[in-house]
């Protein structure tokens, strides 16, 4: 099929990727021309395992970018993988994605008046429930002059990829979620997928456009929460001197319950559950709902960075401090810093009047470009950050931590937010956040 993606960030580029390793062709339209610019090289504008290689294959074959929305016109559909970030009452703010689809809209509208055919647009941001039939199906409306079920298809089809495991997460998910406004729009989106709907291990999931929206948001609060309960349980845990990775390992044994996502620690950051978790809490209120336990899993988490933090403290003197930061990526696998716990850790270091000296194995240009004012500083490998440190903190948890000696510290104290496997022997102290 030929297809257009609509913001080439970290979803869309994957996503783009991915449908030509499926054999689609596939066109990203990006506003950043240095996006753009690097897609067309036959290389990945962003770090994510999997990514390069399959950009560098189908790059000027089925693969390109471009920033002009005239490409849609040639495609049979469009993916929208636009930003829907937060505003700063924590909403969803929908501006960029209104701006998108008016564009959108405006290339479409000639295809109608030039050629009899029609388009399916898919809304693959994460977007509160109303937002496609009542945001991007009428801006589409009055753009182009058709209608929904008409020239124009619509459908909701929320994506589930995590950083640093995209491309694995796209091509095989336990589930395609299909929210379409009518069957034909469907039917496309299962051509689309369907060499994935051939697994056994991935279900498709037909609902309603608004059903499919909640889906989105209902699986992010739900292991938001599950990581928050388990930090709460962390938190008691190291009360009683006990283990928390040993208790939580037994209770995963419970297939009601699954042994994943109980790893604690500095909690979630990235660019999905923070803001994800806020807009679901802010669309509640704005029905009339009150969100008491949404609110309690967002105050456990935003707790951690300073209780990791405080317990340092107990074991260095912070004033005047260097204390090493290892990870700045909010999980290994990816340089995005989008609201990493690192962050957190790095302000309350400066708050206690440490210098924080960070390092991370791809994440450093990011933090660099994004927060040009954080107050750190940055070395070269985890061994230059360690060397002379009074302490240090682990924030990501990157494999290659795994083997450090600590040698260069001046003082081996390591507090870890992640429970990584370090040699403890080697350590003067070494404390886990909540074990
Ligand atoms: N990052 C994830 O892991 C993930 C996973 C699933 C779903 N999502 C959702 O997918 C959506 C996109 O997320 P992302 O992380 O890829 O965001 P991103 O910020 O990395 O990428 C968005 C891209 O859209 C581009 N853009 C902005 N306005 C544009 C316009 N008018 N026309 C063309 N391009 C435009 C930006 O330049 C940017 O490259 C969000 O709704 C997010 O919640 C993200
Ligand atoms: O046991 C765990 C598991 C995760 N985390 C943290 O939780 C955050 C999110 O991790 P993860 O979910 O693996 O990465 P994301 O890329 O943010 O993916 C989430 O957000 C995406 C965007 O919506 C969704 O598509 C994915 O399904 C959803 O897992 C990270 O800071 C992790 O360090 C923990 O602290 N403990």
């Amino acid at each position: 099929m030929n297809v257009s993606i609509v913001g080439s960030g970290y979803v869309g580029t994957t996503v783009a990727a991915c449908l030509a390793d499926l054999g689609h062709d596939v066109v990203n339209v990006e506003i950043d021309t240095d996006v753009v610019e690097t897609i067309n090289a036959g290389e990945a504008p962003i770090h994510e395992p999997g990514l390069a290689e399959r950009i560098a294959e189908h790059a000027g074959s089925r693969l390109r970018a471009t920033t002009e929305y005239a490409a849609v016109r040639e495609t049979d559909l469009t993916l929208l993988c636009l930003p829907t970030p937060q505003a700063d009452d924590g909403s969803l703010e929908l501006a960029p994605m209104r701006a998108g689809t008016e564009m959108l809209g405006e290339a479409l509208a000639e295809k109608f008046e030039t050629e009899d055919e029609d388009h399916l647009v898919v809304v693959k941001s994460t977007v509160l429930p109303g937002t496609t039939e009542e945001v991007v199906g009428p801006i589409l409306e009055a753009e182009t002059g058709s209608r929904i079920g008409e020239e124009i298809g619509l459908a909701m089809n929320p994506e589930f990829l995590r950083m640093g495991t995209a491309v694995e997460d796209f091509l095989e998910p336990d589930k395609v979620v299909v929210g379409a406004t009518s069957e034909r729009a469907a039917a496309t989106l299962r051509e689309l997928y369907a060499p994935i709907l051939e697994r056994e291990e991935t279900t498709l999931v037909e609902t309603d456009v608004r059903e499919a929206e909640l889906i989105k948001y209902a699986n992010n609060a739900f292991l938001a929460a599950k990581v928050s309960l388990v930090n709460e349980l962390g938190n008691v845990a190291k009360e009683y001197g006990a283990d928390t990775y040993e208790v939580l390992e037994a209770v995963g044994l419970d297939d009601r319950i699954s042994e994943r996502f109980m790893r604690s620690g500095l909690g979630w950051g990235g660019s999905c559950f923070p803001k994800d978790v806020d807009a679901l809490r802010a669309g509640a209120r704005e029905q009339g709902y009150e969100p008491k336990l949404l609110d309690a899993v967002v105050t456990v988490n935003d707790a951690q960075p300073r209780r990791l933090v405080e317990l340092l403290a107990d074991h260095v003197d912070l004033d005047g401090a260097r204390i090493a930061v290892l990870g700045l990526a909010f999980k290994p696998g990816t340089d995005d810093v989008r609201k990493s716990r690192a962050l957190d850790v790095i302000a309350h270091l400066r708050a206690h009047d440490a210098t924080p000296v960070a390092y991370d194995p791809v994440a450093i240009e990011t933090v660099r470009d994004r927060y040009p004012d954080l107050e750190a500083e940055y070395a070269d490998s985890a061994e230059d950050a360690l060397e002379g440190a009074d302490g240090a903190v682990v924030a990501t948890d990157w494999p290659a931590f795994d083997d450090l000696s600590f040698d260069g510290m001046a003082r081996r104290v390591v507090v870890d937010g992640r429970r990584i496997d370090v040699d403890e022997t080697k350590l003067e102290v070494y404390e886990g956040l909540t074990w």
